[in-house]
């Protein structure tokens, strides 16, 4: 089956966790766009959506679909979202879209992250994909010393600026040995808005194509 067809498969079976009156927190990227395809059949159901890109909100709009501000909702019950990578025990790097910093808050605010991927995404160790790093401008040199020291290999994504107006460093080559850990180190730089691991908040539930792979955690 072809990448996008497992993308698909995956997105329509997380229309499974969308219920009656729910304000649904929506993703961004080319497998969340089938989610919000099928969002749109079912739209009249549905409250609104709390949105983590322009992207995503063009898109819902597009489809009719009301598109809500987090701090006038609250909590959500559910999050649907792609990623890049996906470890054994959910935990993630995301922003391969440069939508990280709206996607790590709404799934911080939302009771349930459902993630959907294609089976390529799953890795043993999270890494290979490079990592993310949301950053704000002026610090953007000294964000990428303090990560070179932290054995990284940062390459700022020239021309691309965040829905926040701010710029993305990709940490290349990193052996990532404690995930949480370093996306703590990382949150800590100053400058730094937010990193693509999402360890200490993973999914809860990962759907790949159309099975369904609750979390566990590491030993
Ligand atoms: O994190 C993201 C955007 O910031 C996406 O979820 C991630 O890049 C996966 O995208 P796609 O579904 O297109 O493969």
């Amino acid at each position: 089956m072809s990448r996008d067809a497992q993308k698909k498969l995956a997105a329509e079976k997380a229309l499974e966790f969308v219920e009656d009156g729910m304000i649904v927190g929506v993703g961004t990227g080319s497998t969340v766009a089938f989610f919000i395809d099928g969002l749109a059949a079912m739209k009249d159901r549905i409250e609104g959506a709390v949105s983590s890109s322009e992207q995503s909100t063009r898109q819902l709009q597009s489809h009719g679909i009301e598109v809500l501000d987090l701090n006038a909702v609250g909590p959500l019950k559910l999050y649907v979202d792609g990623a890049d990578e996906c470890d054994p025990y959910n935990r993630l790097i995301k922003g391969g879209g440069a939508a990280l910093t709206r996607e790590k808050i709404i799934a911080q605010a939302s009771d349930r992250f459902v993630c959907i991927i294609d089976a390529a995404k799953q890795v043993e160790h999270l890494g290979a994909f490079p990592v993310p790093v949301e950053v704000v401008p002026m610090a953007r040199s000294l964000v990428a010393r303090a990560i070179a020291k932290l054995d990284g290999q940062p390459i700022w994504r020239e021309g691309v600026v965040t829905d926040n107006g701010n710029w993305i460093l990709d940490v290349h080559n990193w052996r990532i040995a404690d995930p949480v850990g370093l996306e703590a180190k990382l949150n800590q730089i100053p400058g730094v808005v937010t990193c693509g691991l999402f360890a200490a908040r993973g999914a809860d539930e990962v759907i790949i194509g159309d099975q369904i792979r609750p979390l566990r955690r590491p030993a």
